[in-house]
């Protein structure tokens, strides 16, 4: 069981923008994807998503292709949260987040309790019970984004793909969400979220695939992965290295264009 992408090109306005890229995401675990702005991590996420076809390569979805598996299936089993994702003003919370049931009901079905129980879930889980009845258009920014993770995961799908969800989040929703992405790792899905912060995606995904000028340039441990090489090569910068309580973390310091900044 995985989603797994083999060599995929894609062009967009004429410009090559992911070339021969490999990817694999697992039930259970947490795959960071990194690189500088510009890499290709977007367009990566919405060719894993079946939200863009490459020109050349594929996608397998647990062995099936998302042809094979039809829209609705693919809307079960991957729920994708977008970077920046908008959200309608007047809706509340509740029925925003409810969105995210929405595969799994008819056309024109009432929600059932299975599909509440998910919702108030999905609404606990991210910290936003408290807003459920709050138009989505009167939260701050970082409110918001809880708020279409919550919708992501009220899907309930085997794999969820986030794009940037710690933008415009405070410290402690930052870690939360971390920690809120692998706890549903280790009951079993499968989870790729985009990062810049490489202190967290370090210290918090189980796997780095980096990514620069579309090219896939390492793929495995975060330790590996993030050495000092790849920092300086890829990213311009130097970090800082430590550790505590035995767990090692990394810390960009300078950037190697600014030799004598503190
Ligand atoms: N429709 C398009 N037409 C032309 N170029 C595009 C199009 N969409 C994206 N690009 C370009 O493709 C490249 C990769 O974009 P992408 O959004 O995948 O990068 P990213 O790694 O997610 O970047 P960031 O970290 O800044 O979000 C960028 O140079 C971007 O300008």
């Amino acid at each position: 069981m995985a989603i797994t992408a083999s060599r995929i090109t894609v062009s967009l306005g004429g410009k090559p923008i992911l070339h021969d890229v490999d990817a694999q995401i697992r039930p259970g675990e947490v795959l960071g994807l990194i690189g500088p702005n510009g890499a290709g991590k977007t367009t990566l996420l919405r060719v894993l998503a079946a939200l863009l076809t490459p020109d050349c390569g594929g996608v397998d979805y647990d062995g099936a292709s998302a042809r094979a598996l039809g829209r609705a299936a693919l809307a079960r089993r991957i729920a994708f949260l977008a970077q920046g994702g908008e959200a309608q003003g007047a809706l509340s919370v509740e029925a925003l987040v409810g969105l995210g049931r929405l595969p799994h009901r008819r056309p024109f079905a009432e929600a059932g309790e299975v599909d509440r129980q998910a919702v108030t879930r999905a609404l606990a889980l991210c910290d936003v019970t408290g807003f459920a009845a709050r138009a989505v258009g009167t939260l701050s920014g970082g409110e918001r984004r809880r708020v279409l993770l919550a919708r992501a995961l009220a899907v309930e799908a085997s794999y969820l793909l986030a794009d940037e969800p710690l933008a415009g989040l405070d410290p402690q929703h930052q870690l939360d969400t971390l920690q809120l992405l692998r706890r549903i790792s280790r009951e079993g899905t499968g989870v790729v979220v985009v990062l810049h912060d490489l202190t967290l995606a370090g210290r918090f995904c189980d796997r780095l695939l980096l990514l620069d000028h579309g090219r896939r340039v390492a793929d495995g441990a975060p330790a590996d992965v993030l050495d000092d090489d790849r920092l300086a090569q890829v990213f311009g910068i130097h970090a800082l290295r430590s550790s505590q309580a035995g767990e090692s973390f990394l810390l960009p310091w300078r950037t190697l264009n600014n030799e004598n900044a503190p």
